[in-house]
């Protein structure tokens, strides 16, 4: 059992193993009738064909209280999307595919470029935004949730808790982010959570003294956990980056416009397996490289929206103040791996914070050298006003596309 400690900045949902998946769905069925719920799963057509989605798709047919499931397709051809309805096919809920590829929805995303409104970069952030539109525009729910279509040690129960904060009509949260250990084959994983974000943040407050955004962020167990949940119309305000800055970004924007006493964090699963990436040393434009660099500028940026001035030399010590952190890191994950009859590769681990240690220099000079650079989807309030039908649109895009599912 773990424990019930409390950060004092956001509410921290605790699992304290005591209560059945099917009593959480007993009481999520009412919660229903008063605050319907969808669930977005932001999705590759490689991961039909992966290991995972199969079981999830097994899982998800069980569940009782959704009232829509939208699947955001990406690339996938015709033959592909029809594949794939047959595949979501088995879901018993209500659901639609948006087939990101196909004619209909490129229309409606040159439609958009035509105003300067399209996400400008392909990605999961892109994805997710296309899918709340829909949400928005078929109108059947008051909570959603959003979860990757990679986890190959998903449970039915993973959804349950996750929605549970923003479902219950008693409790009074808009966000709620998951949490959880990634351990698979005997290893500690989560390599640009542990390894980057949390030491980078710690560095962060060292140099820039005590910064409500910072304790926010670092208050997060799993910063960059691909799983959490709202109110359907937190998103009508949100403005999100296409780039693996996604997690980041919604943290930060659900942050500006709501008290923290709105937001809260989840343990969802005990263990937590995915697809990884590889490092990617020699490319920042791939793996885990990439991501780093579009989680460091994230941070970075937003900093500079708090008042944070930069330049060459205050990345140059954030740098060495993140490296002997993070140091310090691999030692208490070592041992804490130990203790628990666990492994860390101490050698690849040091060679990932030498990665990002670089990173965070390659990522500073980048944003001091474009400084007007904005990865960031406009809101769907602002697109709203400058196309007034365009959920209309987008709905009957979506509703012809999957006319024979
Ligand atoms: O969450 C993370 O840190 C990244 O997604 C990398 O995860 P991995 O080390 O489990 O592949």
């Amino acid at each position: 059992m773990g424990d019930f400690y409390q950060n004092g900045i956001i509410t921290n949902f605790h699992n304290l193993r005591v209560r059945s998946t099917e009593d959480m769905e007993h009481d999520l069925l009412a919660f229903s009738r008063q605050r319907p719920m969808s669930l977005v799963l932001p999705s590759l057509f490689s991961e039909l064909e992966g290991p995972a989605l199969g079981h999830i798709v097994e899982e998800l047919s069980q569940v009782r209280y959704l009232s829509e499931i939208v699947i955001g397709l990406d690339r996938a051809d015709q033959e592909q999307f029809a594949y794939a309805k047959d595949f979501f096919g088995r879901l018993d809920q209500h659901h639609r595919i948006l087939w990101q590829d196909g004619p209909k929805l490129q229309e409606i995303d040159v439609l958009l470029a035509s105003k300067g409104l399209a996400p400008r970069e392909p990605g999961k952030g892109r994805n997710v935004w296309y899918c709340y539109g829909y949400v928005l525009a078929s109108a059947k729910s008051e909570a959603v949730a959003l979860h990757d279509c990679d986890i190959v040690t998903y449970q039915r129960d993973l959804l349950a808790k996750l929605l549970y904060p923003v479902a219950n009509p008693a409790f009074s949260y808009d966000f709620c982010k998951g949490y959880y250990a990634r351990i698979a084959d005997n290893k500690l994983n989560g390599r640009v959570s542990r390894l980057l974000v949390t030491p980078l943040l710690r560095a962060l407050k060292k140099i820039l003294g005590p910064m409500e955004y910072l304790e926010y962020l670092d208050s997060f167990r799993y910063p960059l956990a691909g799983e959490f949940s709202m109110r359907t119309s937190v998103f009508n305000d949100i403005r999100i980056p296409s780039d693996w800055g996604l997690e980041i970004g919604v943290l930060s924007e659900v942050k500006r416009n709501y008290s923290s006493k709105r937001l809260c964090q989840v343990d969802i699963a005990d263990i937590y397996d995915h697809k990884h990436q590889p490092l990617s040393e020699g490319d920042v434009s791939r793996g885990l490289s990439k991501m780093s660099h579009d989680i460091i500028k994230a941070i970075f940026r937003k900093l500079a929206t708090n008042g944070v001035q930069f330049n060459t030399e205050t990345f140059r010590t954030i740098k060495a103040t993140y490296y002997r952190v993070a140091l310090d890191f691999i030692e208490s994950y070592y041992d804490d791996a130990m203790i628990n009859g666990l492994y860390v590769d101490r050698d690849s681990e040091e060679r990932a914070v030498e990665l990002f240690a670089r990173n965070i220099m390659e990522a500073g000079q980048h944003f001091l050298e474009n400084p007007m650079e904005r990865p960031f989807i406009p809101s769907w309030n602002r697109v709203m006003s400058a196309v007034p039908d365009i959920l209309e649109r987008l709905y009957d895009a979506v509703e012809e596309d999957n006319s024979n599912l």
